[in-house]
């Protein structure tokens, strides 16, 4: 029998997990994986749940919630010495790294991929001592996502960020960075947004960094120069369709190790939530974990 450890954030998205879990458990049980589950109480315990896992030794870790409760897991999980394959429920309001991943809506459906034991290597991004998993980026439109409310989003969902998205880009302001990326000339410049993409799926946009490959152990980035409130809502248009690359505003590469300093102040959003600020030196952890997809 294989053993199983559930971390599941309760709060998550529309909070459907609690309605779910005693057929997900069910199901794996019936096919050979006994799980334990920890529901997490608040930030940083699923960082904390995590961790025991690998420790205690798990077989198998599943992560359920959004995008914040994956980050937190992948945290516990990145650098330990026993890195159980990992799955997950994407119930959170936004699961970004989950549509890239393809993983099946249908819980059954990803149920069975666990138990057919379908795994795949993935890279892990590293700055400053935390791990992001989808999407690294700085500046003030960036910081959106750990500012809408939770209420607000298990209310109504994915509209919480349109909303606040529009608040903050009405109050848009530039950064000077300075940008040493591995294999690249200095870039220097004032600049409105970078974003860093481990996946191709970045809120919503699902042709940000279509080159961006899960396992390719690159970083994909995207940094938009200074331009002005209809610049940047053009520009926005474009990056629906892909079609931002050609834009004199946007700098794009890729590197495995990038260094990104500035005078002003900085916060670092990772996989939607707060990770610290400039400087960052940003890396990659080629191929570092397992996922079930
Ligand atoms: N019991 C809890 N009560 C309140 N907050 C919690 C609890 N457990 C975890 N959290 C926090 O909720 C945060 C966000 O959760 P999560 O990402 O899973 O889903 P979400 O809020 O639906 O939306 P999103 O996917 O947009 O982040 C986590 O980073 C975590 O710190």
């Amino acid at each position: 029998m294989k053993k199983a450890r559930l971390i599941y954030n309760p709060t998550s998205g529309r909070e459907e997990i609690r309605r779910l879990l005693p057929d997900i458990l069910d199901r794996l049980d019936k096919a050979g994986i006994e799980t334990s589950c920890h529901a997490t109480t608040g930030e940083g315990d699923a960082t904390r749940a995590a961790a025991e896992a690998c420790e205690r030794g798990y077989d198998i870790i599943i992560a359920s919630g959004g995008d914040g409760t994956l980050n937190e897991v992948i945290n516990g999980m990145a650098g330990q010495s026993h890195l159980p394959p990992l799955g997950i429920f994407p119930l959170g309001t936004t699961n970004d790294f989950a549509r890239a991943m393809k993983i099946p809506k249908r819980w059954e459906d990803y149920c069975d991929l666990i138990i057919q034991n379908q795994t795949r290597p993935i890279d892990i991004g590293k700055v400053n001592g935390r791990h992001f998993i989808n999407i690294a980026g700085g500046g003030s439109l960036t910081e959106l996502t750990y500012e809408v409310p939770s209420r607000l989003k298990t209310m109504i969902g994915q509209l919480a960020y349109y909303v606040k998205g529009v608040e903050k880009m009405v109050n848009l302001s530039p950064m000077h960075l300075v940008i040493e990326a591995a294999g690249h000339d200095t870039i220097e410049g004032e600049f409105m947004m970078f974003l860093i993409a481990n996946s191709n799926s970045v809120g919503g946009f699902e042709k940000l960094a279509p080159g961006a490959e899960i396992d390719d152990g690159m970083l994909d980035v995207i940094a938009v120069r200074k331009c002005n409130l209809a610049e940047f809502i053009r520009l926005v248009t474009m990056a629906l369709r892909g079609d931002h690359f050609n834009d004199p505003h946007v700098v794009y590469l890729k590197t495995p190790r990038m260094e990104v300093i500035s005078p002003n102040h900085v916060l670092l959003n990772l996989d939607g939530e707060l990770g610290g600020e400039l400087p960052g030196v940003f890396e990659i952890l080629p191929q570092h974990l397992r996922i079930f997809a």
